[in-house]
């Protein structure tokens, strides 16, 4: 029998149930603004969803509508209205001039499940629980004193990982990271359920809901592991090990938070209960924008937009290395926006660039990488697949020859 995915199952089971009623919706949900460009082809019911299954990879058939339609055109996606723009000067607007139109999250079936630690900031609506969440994980868990504090720990992390490659400890290093790769392609956003919120049933017919919670359980499961390991690092992390789901949620925390006398704007508790939606209606580039429109920044296309970079598809990575794109690491021309932008920025800039760039010094300092014997640079599949950030789809295998010199344990 053929095997269909999960995806296919779905849009044709909705594709299906469309023709049978054949309701057009067209009128209910598009914008106010006619002259918007639009691809054509909008089936009823599933809107525009056909279009972006090819390869399973949205953002390239985002930035192909780009080519044909220009940086801003709408789409209907299932029953969500959606405004793709794909410009660098558009992405500003969308993040910094209109920031608080646009600050809100859509409402994901995975992020229903693996809201904890900073995902329960990064997947709040706009409101006041987002400001109190965010700024007690700016302070308590990422504010410099604290990432400071942490680099004792990454480094201590960076060499048990090395040590215990072959080891126990290992395969539980590889089985954490197949956990994390896992929750960060539940976490896309573009799981099709999710543009028809309003029914439960695609989550079980296409297996999606049970894999989101199996996914939420190992996560919870390896995150309590870490922290159950040894006394010492759990005091040291112990507000991080409270965020990220030890015995209190992030409500609890804040229960707990509302009741210190030091806070600079206190915790009433309609801010902890309301969430305000403030999407709001605007004009980007002369369209109008209605309220409750979900805004798609395609980062991929910016990134390839050959008047920002040139020879954009090329593999340069020199390029990066000019002074002016060290400077640009502030991205005041959003050409990159590596860490996102506007007030849903990320508040771990600090926390990430040091954990990487300490284990990639590390990689890079300490050993010799080649590819391995028979393989030559055309060979390696430079393919992404879609994500949470894009990942690549064969992992790079390059074969370390150890620096002697090197202590591991100085
Ligand atoms: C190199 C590492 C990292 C990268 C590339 C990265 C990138 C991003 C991006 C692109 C966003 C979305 C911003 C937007 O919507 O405009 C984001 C949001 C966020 N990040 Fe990071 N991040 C990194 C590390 C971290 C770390 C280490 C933490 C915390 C431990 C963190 C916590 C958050 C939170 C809480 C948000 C949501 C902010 C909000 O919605 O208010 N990130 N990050």
């Amino acid at each position: 029998m053929a095997n269909f995915s999960p995806e296919i199952l779905f849009l044709s089971f909705t594709a299906s149930t469309a023709i049978l009623y054949m309701i057009n919706n067209r009128r209910r949900s598009r914008p106010n603004s006619p002259s918007l460009p639009s691809p054509p082809n909008k089936l009823p019911i599933i809107g525009h969803l056909h279009l972006f299954y090819k390869e399973r990879k949205p953002h390239k058939s985002f930035a192909e509508l780009a080519e044909k339609l220009g940086p801003i055109f709408y789409v209907q996606l299932g029953r969500v209205p959606a405004v793709v723009v794909s410009s660098n000067e558009l992405a500003k607007q969308v993040l910094k001039t209109h920031d608080q139109v646009f600050a809100s999250r859509p409402n994901l079936l995975s992020a229903k499940y693996l809201s904890v630690g900073p995902a329960a900031v990064t997947f709040s609506p706009y409101g006041a629980y987002w400001r109190q969440a965010r700024k007690l994980c700016v302070t308590e868990l990422l504010s410099p004193k604290r990432v400071n504090s942490f680099k004792v720990v990454l480094d201590e992390e960076v060499n048990r990982f090395l040590e215990n490659e072959e080891k126990e400890e290992g395969q539980k290093s590889r089985y954490l990271a197949s956990v994390f790769v896992e929750v960060e392609e539940l976490l896309t956003g573009f799981y099709y359920g999710d543009f028809f919120s309003e029914w439960v049933w695609p989550g079980w017919l296409t297996g999606y809901t049970p894999r989101v919670i199996k996914g939420t359980r190992n996560l919870l499961n390896s995150v309590e592991e870490i922290f159950d390991k040894t006394s010492k690092r759990k005091q040291l992390l112990d507000t991080s090990a409270l965020l990220l789901h030890g015995n209190e949620n992030l409500i609890e925390v804040l229960r707990r938070v509302q009741k210190r006398d030091d806070l600079d704007v206190p915790i009433t508790d309609d801010s902890l209960e309301s969430i305000v939606s403030s999407s709001d209606k605007c004009t980007l580039e002369g369209y109008e924008i209605p309220a409750k429109t979900r805004i798609l920044i395609n980062n991929h296309a910016i990134g390839r937009d050959p008047k920002l970079f040139e020879n954009p598809h090329d593999f340069i990575p020199e390029r990066f290395q000019q002074e002016d794109d060290i400077k640009d690491f502030k991205d005041e021309d959003f050409r990159f926006m590596r860490f996102g932008g506007g007030r849903r920025g990320c508040p771990g800039y600090d926390f990430g660039l040091n954990a990487v760039q300490w284990a990639l010094a590390r990689l890079l300092n300490h050993f010799d990488w080649a590819l391995p014997r028979g393989v030559s640079r055309g060979d390696v599949d430079l393919q992404e697949v879609y994500g949470f950030a894009a990942r690549k789809r064969v992992p790079l295998v390059l074969i370390p020859t150890v620096n002697k010199d090197y202590d591991f344990n100085p």
